[in-house]
């Protein structure tokens, strides 16, 4: 498929991790590449303000990375909400994740080297990325929590990690509720992603009369193309 050209009367979602930034080996050590953030200004200033990062990461991350941005968006796959005015709305129906989570997990992995526990506001990560032997066991401990929550939380695979995060908490309940205000209301949504939690925000915008565009799959490459893609909006790209 080719990829058209961004559209003056488009609002743009984006995912972070994959999508805009190149994965690296732990979460604290992505780069965010020069020019993004330029790149992302002009796209602010064309779309009338309706771009967004639709991202699992927590909202403070997520602003951290972006700096000076604050950008609308879903955090924490959608568990909190910016809009386009600035406000935080976090989803009423949230459930508070058990506290001993954490720590249980945090006990059970010490002897899993390699293995890294990501605690978020609404959710929890196991990564195994530096130890891939550790994916079955990390899964299992993961399954063995949900014991009991299930009607809350739900497991989620991710690229190299299995995650925890509120069976509310989607990407696509982040879109389809910024789509009903300003500065998205009445723009075609265009969401991009990579990630299993991205095909809810990819469906979401298709529902709408928009498209999901995955980056391995549309963009035949990485997050590379896709900065690309968003640095030149008036040209088209061919896949190759
Ligand atoms: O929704 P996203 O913005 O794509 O965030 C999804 C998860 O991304 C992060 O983990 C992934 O990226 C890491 C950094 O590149 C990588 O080391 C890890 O293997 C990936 O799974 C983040 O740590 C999670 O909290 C996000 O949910």
């Amino acid at each position: 498929m080719a990829i058209p050209a961004i559209e003056d009367h488009w609002a743009v979602f984006l995912d972070l991790d994959g999508t805009l930034l190149d994965l690296a080996p732990r979460p604290d050590a992505v780069v965010v590449p020069t020019g993004l953030i330029a790149t992302l200004e002009g796209l602010v200033q064309r779309l009338g303000g309706a771009v967004a990062i639709v991202t699992g990461r927590a909202r403070d991350v997520a602003d951290t990375l972006l700096a000076p941005l604050m950008l609308p968006g879903g955090f924490g796959h959608g568990a909190e909400l910016r809009d386009g005015a600035g406000r935080i709305r976090t989803i009423d129906t949230i459930p508070a994740m058990p506290a001993d989570w954490a720590p249980r997990l945090a006990a059970e992995i010490a002897t899993w080297p390699g293995v890294i526990l990501e605690t978020k506001p609404h959710g929890l990560v196991l990564h195994h990325r530096a130890a891939p032997q550790w994916k079955d066991a990390t899964r299992d401990v993961l399954l063995a929590l949900l014991r009991g929550h299930d009607d809350d939380f739900t497991l989620m695979p991710a690229h190299m990690a299995f995650e925890i995060r509120p069976r509310v908490a989607t990407k696509g309940r982040a879109v389809r509720a910024l789509m009903q205000a300003a500065p998205f209301h009445a723009r075609r949504p265009v969401f991009v992603g990579d990630d299993v939690t991205d095909e809810d925000g990819m469906e979401a915008a298709r529902a709408l009369g928009g498209l999901g565009l995955h980056v391995g799959r549309d963009f035949h490459g990485g997050p590379a193309q896709v900065r690309a893609w968003l640095a030149q909006p008036e040209a088209r790209h061919a896949a190759p």
